[in-house]
């Protein structure tokens, strides 16, 4: 089980010096969506140099364009870049073909998809292999969590690898690691914690204990 560091809201240079403080407890490092708007794949390539042995995530979300925004994710070196699995499957499909090119990987970001069983097995059967569940921003201001969504996607993903996010912390981690996801994905718990450093260190435990189970 990895656990994915999402920063989002952050300057640069905080952002480069929060992932180094948490360097040890973190696999995969997201330039999240917000990041990519402000500062593009400057972020991405800065991030790749200073953290060479980290999977970067570019969470662009790709709505259209598929190929294009694919390619500029990879060729700044990310290894993974996010599409919407509310697009086109025509554009999941322009994505794959950019990842295979690359041999990185897409990840689909199943927000605001209604019917969780129908489109999964659509994405599967159209070669992706990674989904991630996610309850965004927004509705976690209205009260939202992805646990429910994350158990459909565990009883209907036949291949996939699962990924969930949406405002997980060290006190609700126990919940989501209980469902055995591939990749806990953890952004303002963190990022604006009193102590960062902690905050990551309680969820990673919490992570490495239920893999020794
Ligand atoms: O993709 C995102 C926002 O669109 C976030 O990166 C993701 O939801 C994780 O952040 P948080 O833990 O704060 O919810």
């Amino acid at each position: 089980m990895k656990l994915q560091l999402a920063l989002d809201e952050l300057p640069l240079d905080d952002a480069l010096a929060l992932a180094e403080s948490v360097r040890d407890y973190v696999d995969i490092i997201e330039i999240g969506t917000p990041f990519v708007i402000a500062r593009g794949m400057d972020a991405v390539r800065r991030f790749r140099e200073r953290f060479p042995e980290k999977e970067i995530l570019s969470d662009e979300k790709i709505m259209d364009g598929g190929y294009f925004e694919s390619q500029l994710a990879f060729n700044a070196g990310a290894d993974y870049v996010t599409a919407l699995g509310v697009t086109d499957i025509l554009t999941v499909k322009a994505c794959l073909r950019a990842a295979q090119e690359s041999g990185k990987q897409l990840v689909i970001d199943m927000i605001c998809v209604d019917d969780l069983p129908s489109r999964i097995a659509e994405l599967e059967a159209a070669g992706v292999k990674n989904l991630a569940v996610h309850t965004g921003a927004d509705q976690q201001a209205a009260g939202r969590q992805p646990i429910e969504d994350l158990k459909v996607m565990k009883k209907h993903a036949r291949h996939a690898t699962i990924s969930v996010a949406g405002g997980i912390n060290s006190r609700t981690i126990h919940h989501y690691v209980e469902q055995q996801p591939d990749v806990i994905i953890v952004g303002s718990a963190i990022t604006k914690a009193d102590d960062p450093v902690q905050e990551a260190r309680l969820i990673k435990t919490a992570m490495q204990g239920a893999s020794h189970a």
